[in-house]
């Protein structure tokens, strides 16, 4: 039995410390190399007879063993440069009766090569992580709050005072605005403002979601409910939101089918997963919202009515960014923050001219659209400054078909002013340049910069 066991710890020996693929080394307490294993050895260039019975300074490079074995001390991830390359080594005293009789040394990564594999790897181990938070950001939902939400118009300010009041209770809100107008934040915000705020926000995209997956996605199912279900069963949207908030994004694009089921699940209070028997409770608010002309869907029977009726019990209405002009400078420098703060790049500010440019566009595409092309030109200026150059044409081409309201006075004005901040803007501040471009007189261009407060 004895012998089995003392051939069965070489056997150990053998595997971890000679076959290792890191490198072992022992000293014992003169700093003598009494062991060294291969792939030590083979790193080196060495015999093992060779090593054995030196010190260790003899055998390697900038060692500290000698000193470990006097200072008693570990040495854990300790940077150390041998044959070239940086190594990672751990420097262990061996203690027999309380004295140190020896040390230890392991050495983890041969060379920077190896670490760098071992980082890389390590950075797609941490990318992994972060997806997965984002799909659980996603399911429970981040939360925004209305200090998110830059805009200081009338509008914006009625929005979020109506938002204030509305946000608690339970009761089912529709938002309704153009795409991009930010229908998502504000769902966001009425969440977070609610009492349900330490429950999930989940969010469905109705129009993303196929039609023979609605039951599924939203209800879950049983393990065995059908051939391919998956182990375990799956929870449902209602499932996942129960207790917190489901938000119904583009709730005008939802099948008529999957409707009806919504419809059935607000009125009943309960849902019944794909192979379930028993229904069951759920305790969810519903945020709904739309870009789509919802009583025209219902006149041409592509929207339930009485579904309309369920979700619509407070309505809200997002203005689009072009009757909001007041919002653009505003919403823009937000931006221009938030962006600065992600990519680290030092862009101060957006300058007169292209600020301009900026509140005179028309932004079909809303704060989204804003978003892009202020994350552009932040990527493509070369200044300190956002400038006309740094911005799309069509924004440019906007300036002579302004689509403005209010009245013709107003609106040439306003393209005299954006006219001439351009004119300076491109002539790098050179007012006499500026004035030849224009075709003006000194005397009339002065006249503008003072009439516009254009410095
Ligand atoms: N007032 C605001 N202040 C700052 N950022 C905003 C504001 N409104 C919207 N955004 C940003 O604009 C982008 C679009 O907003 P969001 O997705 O909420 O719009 P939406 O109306 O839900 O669009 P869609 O109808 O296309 O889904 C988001 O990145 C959002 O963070």
């Amino acid at each position: 039995m004895t012998t089995l066991t003392s051939h069965y710890k070489d056997e150990i020996f053998e595997t971890v410390f000679e076959n290792a693929y890191h490198c072992f080394v022992v000293v014992d307490e003169d700093g003598i190399v009494t062991y060294m294993n291969k792939s030590y050895c083979r790193f080196l260039e060495m015999d093992k007879q060779e090593v054995i019975g030196k010190h260790v300074t003899n055998v390697i490079e900038n060692t500290r063993m000698h000193i470990v074995v006097q200072t008693g001390k570990e040495e854990i991830a300790d940077l150390q440069y041998i044959r070239g390359n940086h190594m990672i080594a751990n420097r262990i005293p061996v203690r027999s009766n309380g004295n140190v009789v020896g040390a230890v040394g392991t050495v983890l990564y041969r060379d920077t090569k190896e670490w760098m594999l071992m980082n890389s790897h390590i950075k797609d181990l941490l990318l992994e992580i972060e997806h997965y938070r984002n799909q659980l950001k996603e399911q429970h939902g981040i939360t925004y709050s209305l200090h998110d939400i830059a805009g200081s118009s009338k509008q914006m300010s009625d929005l979020k005072e109506k938002i204030k009041k509305v946000s608690p209770g339970d009761v089912s809100i529709l938002l309704r605005g153009e795409s991009g107008t930010g229908k998502e934040l504000f769902a966001h915000s009425i969440h977070h403002l609610s009492e349900r705020n330490t429950k999930p926000f989940v969010k469905v995209n109705c129009a993303a979601i196929p039609e023979h997956l609605i039951e599924s996605e939203l209800f879950g199912y049983k393990e065995g409910a059908f051939t391919g279900a998956k182990r375990g069963g799956k929870l449902g949207k209602f499932q996942l939101a129960d207790g917190g908030t489901l938000f119904l994004d583009e709730i005008g694009d939802m099948p008529l089918s999957a409707q009806v089921k919504i419809l059935r699940v607000l009125q009943e209070g309960e849902i019944e997963s794909i192979g379930s028997e028993t229904p069951q409770k759920i305790d969810v608010r519903i945020i709904a919202a739309t870009n789509q002309p919802l009583e025209e869907l219902m006149e041409t029977q592509r929207f339930r009515e009485d579904l309309f009726y369920r979700i619509n019990v407070v309505q809200l209405f997002i203005p689009p960014l072009r009757e909001r002009p007041d919002d653009i400078r505003l919403i823009s420098k937000f931006i221009l923050h938030k962006v600065r703060k992600r990519t680290g790049k030092r862009i101060m500010d957006i300058d007169s001219a292209a600020m301009s440019q900026l509140t005179h566009y028309s932004w079909p595409g809303n704060i989204r659209e804003l978003e892009n092309v202020i994350e552009s030109a932040i990527h493509l200026t070369n200044q300190e400054r956002i400038s006309v150059d740094d911005l799309p044409d069509r924004l440019r081409s906007q300036i002579n078909t302004v689509k403005q309201t209010g009245n013709l006075k107003e609106i040439l004005e306003n393209a005299e002013k954006a006219a001439i901040q351009y004119a300076i803007e491109k002539a790098k501040g050179n007012k006499e340049a500026a004035m030849k471009t224009l075709g003006i007189k000194k005397s009339s261009l002065y006249e503008k910069l003072k009439k516009y407060g254009i410095s």
